[in-house]
């Protein structure tokens, strides 16, 4: 016997300039729980303004499809559905086949808004590799080079993450890396897309020995995973790519040619994030994945992320509404 539920979540959020154009003020999305044979699962489907292609409505409109099909034990396939809902109902799925390992890498990569004192409380608190996250591109290139030359030099093992969202011209990211020591350019774990082209990004790269990543070319529709000189890493958002299993086939390839693969936030709910660091885990465990955005939230959703004191909304709270199917 199968049965399915649908819910709508509505929860407030900060994201300051985690999303560069777009304030959201409040996350939504959908929370999918399915039941069979006594076990249950369930999936968080949450397109992300200013990031994904389809919206709320349209993510909606599939996963009802797909849940008809599925209760009527028709063939239901994820694959052609909008990314988002094909990372959710492959959750589910997963979660209800037991596919999806129960130990989670919690481990992350603290977010640095630009106050190194923030940072450095942060990083204290982390065990093992200290790995943190800067946003760059948003003020002065010089400005952004200083903090980060700051960071690399007050904390010497810390390791950094960039991601400068291809705002940069190639001059304005040489103005960058022109603050970066020759020494700290090596904790310099990669910079995602530096450039406004990739092939910008490549120079830039090639001028400076600063590693890139590739995250906006991921989705592309003519994307490759190619080993190049300087590319260190590409970062997989699953509910911008879709289904776990094309995730993993994209992560088997990344590893095959030599790369990092980062499992990384599109600003999930607890209940996605918390999926997420599974995934991490099982897929790749020695690397940390992209995940402290839990806190740009209030609230978490029915599931808990370790070690975080914020509350947690259940099925009854003012966040979720149940939806008829
Ligand atoms: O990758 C991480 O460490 C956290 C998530 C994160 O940085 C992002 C999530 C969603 C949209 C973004 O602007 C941003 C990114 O571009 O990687
Ligand atoms: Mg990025």
């Amino acid at each position: 016997m199968k049965t399915a539920e649908l819910y709508r979540y509505q929860i407030p959020i900060e994201t300051g300039v985690v999303l560069r154009h777009r304030r959201l003020k409040c996350r939504e999305g959908l929370l999918l729980c399915l039941r069979e044979n006594g076990n249950t699962g369930w999936g968080e489907i949450a397109p992300l303004p200013e990031f994904s292609q389809e919206d709320l409505i349209t993510a909606e409109q599939q996963t009802r499809t797909w849940i008809a099909d599925w209760l009527l034990q028709k063939k239901a396939e994820i694959e052609p559905l909008a990314p988002s809902v094909a990372f959710g109902i492959s959750c589910a799925l997963a979660e209800l086949r037991n596919t999806l390992g129960d130990h989670g890498n919690y481990r992350t990569a603290p977010l640095c808004y630009g106050d190194p004192d923030a940072l450095y409380a942060k990083l204290n608190r982390i065990e093992g590799e200290k790995v943190a996250k800067m946003k760059v591109g948003l003020y002065e290139a010089n400005r952004d080079g200083l903090l980060a030359e700051m960071c690399l030099t007050a904390i010497p093992d810390l390791k950094l993450r960039l991601d400068a969202n291809r705002m940069w011209t190639l001059e304005k990211a040489l103005l960058f890396a022109r603050k970066i020591s020759l020494e700290n350019r090596k904790r310099i774990q990669f910079i995602e897309e530096p450039c406004q082209t990739a092939d910008l990004s490549r120079q830039f790269a090639a001028e400076t020995g600063i590693a890139i990543a590739w995250d906006e070319s991921v989705r592309e529709p003519d994307f490759v995973v190619k080993k190049e000189p300087n590319l260190a890493a590409c970062v997989i958002k699953p509910t911008l790519v879709g289904s776990i299993e094309k995730c993993v086939k994209l992560i088997e390839q990344i590893h095959q040619q030599g790369m990092t693969a980062v499992i990384s936030s599109s600003i999930e709910s607890s209940l996605g994030l918390t999926q997420l660091a599974r995934l991490a885990h099982q897929y790749t465990p020695n690397t940390t994945p992209g995940l402290d955005t839990l806190n740009l939230m209030q609230s978490q959703l029915l599931r808990s992320w370790q070690g975080s004191d914020l509350p947690i909304a259940d099925l009854n709270s003012p966040f979720i509404t149940k939806l008829a199917i």
